[in-house]
């Protein structure tokens, strides 16, 4: 299967003068439509610094970024604009309050994007009650601003209004950590469920290994703005081969539980992990 996202050895630096830095170093990362992949690394690592790219909101030093087989990383100007207009990459912030505007209802919010192509009243509750289906919203909530909804229900706002443009590419950043645990599983849910009904590719970004398991198919580990490891979550899960990915498995309560880490070889490991971690501070 031909990737939808193809990301290819990405270099990122920010910052401006003296303070550029490099944050991502040559990343390699492919999503294929239907497919979830699970970013992971810990804070600072890169994540949302390669989303922005792949949304064309920082530009590349170095490396490619294609959606579709069309190269989307060097987009300026009019042709940028255009790409982020056509919609074919949806990004879903972690904390829906802050990313849904509070003044406006949920079935304005979930025609975001589609109501300045100009579409009829009548088109546009269409839409809105096609969205709120998808994501499973009762049409009651419709007329609600986003301070009378659960968290919960926020999220699915904020994954209804990405999908009701029709991206082939969603971006989850953290997308359940600011939820309960029951939550969390049904927006996962929602999430498998949308990747099966509209072959939707998803790069579901994360600190938290945990939250991966049983939803994304393959694990990609940035550490420190570089691809140390990827495989297929069970790869990942049952033989992780980088000491980090190895201190993240550990660190997830489900698998630690079934296979009690020794201790002195969990001390090893974090000891591993610290000695990279000075060295690439250097
Ligand atoms: N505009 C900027 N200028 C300079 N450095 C930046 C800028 N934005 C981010 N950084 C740095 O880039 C690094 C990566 O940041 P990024 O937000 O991509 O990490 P992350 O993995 O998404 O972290 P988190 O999980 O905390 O969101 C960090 O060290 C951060 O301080």
């Amino acid at each position: 299967m031909s990737a939808l996202l193809d990301v290819s050895g990405l270099r990122v630096a920010l910052g401006r003068g003296r303070g550029r830095t490099e944050i991502l170093h040559g990343v390699d990362l492919t999503v294929a439509p239907g497919e979830i992949v699970g970013l992971i690394g810990e804070t600072g690592s890169g994540k949302t610094t390669l989303a922005r790219a792949v949304l064309g909101l920082v530009p590349p030093s170095a490396g490619t970024v294609a959606v579709g087989g069309r190269e989307v990383g060097g987009l300026r100007g009019a042709a940028q604009r255009a790409f982020r207009r056509g919609g074919a990459v949806q990004y879903v912030f972690q904390d829906p309050l802050r990313s849904l505007d509070p003044d406006r209802t949920v079935f304005d919010t979930l025609v975001e994007g589609l109501a300045v192509r100009g579409r009829s009243r009548a088109e546009l509750r269409e839409a809105a009650e096609d969205a709120a289906r998808l994501v499973s919203l009762p049409a009651d909530l419709l007329p609600r601003h986003p301070g009378e909804l659960s968290g919960g229900q926020r999220q699915r706002v904020a994954i209804g209004r990405a999908i009701a443009v029709g991206p082939r590419l969603l971006i989850c950043d953290e997308p359940v950590s600011a939820l309960d645990a029951s939550t969390r599983i049904t927006i996962l849910e929602l999430l498998l469920r949308l990747r099966e009904t509209r072959d939707l590719g998803v790069l579901l970004i994360t600190h938290d290994l945990g939250s991966l398991g049983g939803v994304a198919d393959r694990v990609v580990v940035l550490y420190h703005g570089r691809v140390v490891e990827t495989g297929t979550t069970e790869e990942i899960f049952l033989a992780p081969r980088h000491p980090y990915t190895r201190l993240l498995v550990t660190s997830v309560p489900s698998i630690r539980d079934e296979q009690p880490p020794d201790p002195a070889a969990r001390r090893a490991l974090r000891e591993q992990v610290r000695a990279l971690a000075s060295a690439d501070l250097s």
